[in-house]
């Protein structure tokens, strides 16, 4: 399947300190893709760069044929202008202006892109509320007077509403209660019917084990493992990816690998350079000290880790 998006060898840096390291990903039309890593691991930053918000040092991020990361000025305005690709950002009470009503803050990506009239984007504003599952009747309300769930959904409302061919969405669900958040993923699974790609940034396995087709695992960085999610979880090749599957209680398979075997003892510091992995990694050699290609593993996945070939009688050995 044909990538949408095409990210190579993106290396992001602030204050002289590497936040991504490159990161090679590519999102295919039509699917879920999900992020997943710890806090500070970079996934805000992927998604920032992706939307042209971050200083990207080197490699190079493709949408549909567009090279993103060569764009400026004018041709930057207009590429933005279409709408095709929308960041919904983590934080709806910080990315919602206050004074503004759900109507204008649907409508207002439509009205900047000025190609249509007044009722027109009324009725858009319409659709897009619907779409999201929002009463109609909250479209005078202010962000102040509604709920944590109404206004993430007045996010993806107002993301959906210029008609886009990719979402970003940084932690959708992760302050939202537990039918709001399982109302918000069916929301972003049923996205995938209606052609609209979708990444998904979470530090929740759970809410990724759902509705993602695939996931890509961050590190300190680094893209440590991707794949298709069913696979990656209940086979990981990469330590780091195997805790988080063993740590979480609703992917965890039928015969577990206790996590306990899967933490690093502190014994070997990670090296400047090396495999971002290695100082928390209970498999870490020598060979740590270089970092691991990214390498693929049966056809459709791939894994940076110098013993990704020794799975999985690497845990059943050490543990
Ligand atoms: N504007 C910035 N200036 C300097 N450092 C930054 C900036 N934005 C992010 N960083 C640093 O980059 C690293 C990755 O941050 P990022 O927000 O991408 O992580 P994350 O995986 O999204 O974490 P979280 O789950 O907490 O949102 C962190 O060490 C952070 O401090």
């Amino acid at each position: 399947m044909a990538a949408l998006l095409d990210i190579r060898d993106l290396t992001v840096q602030y204050d002289g300190h590497r936040v991504l390291d490159r990161v090679s990903l590519a999102v295919r039309a039509g699917e879920i893709l999900g992020v997943i890593g710890e806090t500070g691991s970079g996934k805000t930053t992927l998604a920032r760069a992706v939307a042209g918000l971050a200083p990207v040092r080197s490699g190079r991020i493709d949408f549909a044929g567009t090279e993103l990361t060569a764009l400026r000025g004018r041709a930057l305005r207009a590429w933005r202008r279409t709408g095709a690709l929308q960041y919904v950002f983590q934080d709806p009470l910080r990315a919602l202006d206050p004074q503004h009503t759900v109507a204008t803050a649907v409508g207002e990506g439509l009205a900047v892109a000025g190609a249509l009239a007044a009722p027109e984007i009324a009725a858009r504003v319409e659709g897009a509320l619907a779409r999201v599952g929002l009463d109609p009747d909250l479209a005078g309300r202010r962000p102040g007077e509604i709920s944590g769930g109404q206004r993430q959904r007045v996010l993806l409302a107002r993301a959906l509403a210029v008609g886009p061919r990719l979402l970003l969405c940084d932690e959708p669900v992760s302050a939202l209660d537990a039918s709001n958040r399982n109302h918000v993923l069916r929301l972003l699974a049923g996205l995938r019917d209606t052609g609209v790609t979708v990444v998904v940034i979470s530090h929740d396995l759970s809410s990724l084990a759902g509705i993602a087709d695939r996931v890509a695992v961050l590190y300190g960085g680094r893209l440590v493992e991707h794949g298709p999610i069913g696979d990656v979880l209940t086979a990981p090749r990469h330590p780091y990816t195997a805790l988080l599957a063993a740590s979480s209680p609703s992917v965890r398979r039928s015969r577990p690998i206790p996590a306990a075997s899967l933490r690093g003892r502190g014994d070997r510091s990670a090296v400047p350079g090396g495999c971002s992995y290695a100082g928390r990694c209970p498999f870490a050699t020598g060979a740590c000290d270089a970092a691991p290609e990214l390498s693929t593993v049966d056809g459709d996945r791939a894994v940076a880790c110098h013993r990704a070939a020794e799975w999985p009688a690497l845990v059943q050995v050490e543990s």
